[in-house]
């Protein structure tokens, strides 16, 4: 049915309506933390924000986890204010930290700072007991094909990408973007234990076929670097 030429063990579930893949996507978040947490003290959840996560934060904050021992932080964020309508980190608090999931360890990549440069220091201070491969990783995708902060015309790409410097976060700064951003680089994203590309719409369907039509190129569709055997997609109209 969705022509996709997806690369060898990248799984695609479809879905018809946005509440049947968020519902879909939290069972398996879910099960895959509570399996985490039977044979370790803490397990990370990566979060992406955009609109697309909504009814999935809805759904996974109701699951009846030891939330306590779950570190969530997001893969991404915009340099604003707490209160500030694009930050994602009030979406997280507002919409994931919520019920059960309250009780949750949010780690925030907004810390004091004109700029993201300037919070840097402040940001990695707080993601220093972050255990490396992550456990859970959501992302989102837009169609310029970045996902994170990961913009094709960010002047930071190449040092995102780059997953042999140590660098976990780093500001991006694409033009394209009205607001500064910070995100984790790829060296941080990589090898989760679960990674789901979360999408909704016949546009990220169409923007997903053209990342997949030759995953080599990644700067310019920085999705393509997680095109990698064990993807799922949850995707819905
Ligand atoms: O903060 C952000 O903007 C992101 O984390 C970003 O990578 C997002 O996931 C995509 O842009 C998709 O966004 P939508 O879900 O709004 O399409």
């Amino acid at each position: 049915m969705h022509d996709l030429n997806l690369p060898d063990a990248v799984n695609a579930h479809f879905f018809d309506t946005p509440d049947d893949a968020a519902k879909a996507l939290a069972d398996a978040v879910a099960q895959h933390i509570a399996e985490r947490l039977l044979i370790a003290p803490r397990a990370s959840l990566v979060v992406s924000g955009g609109a697309t996560p909504l009814p999935f934060f809805e759904a996974l904050r109701e699951k009846p986890l030891d939330w306590s021992r779950v570190d969530i932080l997001l893969a991404d964020e915009r340099w604003v204010p707490e209160n500030h309508e694009a930050s994602n980190t009030r979406l997280v608090k507002e919409n994931l930290l919520q019920g059960p999931a309250s009780e949750a360890n949010y780690l925030s990549l907004k810390q004091p700072g004109e700029t993201p440069a300037d919070g840097l220091a402040a940001v990695e201070a707080a993601l220093a007991d972050l255990h490396l491969p992550l456990d859970v990783l959501i992302l989102g995708m837009g169609n310029d094909g970045h996902t994170a902060s990961l913009f094709p015309d960010a002047p930071e790409l190449g040092k995102a990408l780059d997953t042999d410097a140590a660098a976990i976060v780093l500001p991006m700064t694409p033009p394209s973007q009205s607001e500064k951003r910070i995100t984790l680089t790829l060296r941080a994203l990589s090898r989760a234990g679960f990674t789901a590309l979360h999408l909704k719409g016949d546009d990220k369907l169409e923007t997903l076929q053209a990342a997949c039509s030759d995953i080599s190129r990644v700067r310019e569709m920085p999705v393509r670097a997680f095109l990698k055997p064990g993807l799922q997609i949850f995707w819905s109209a």
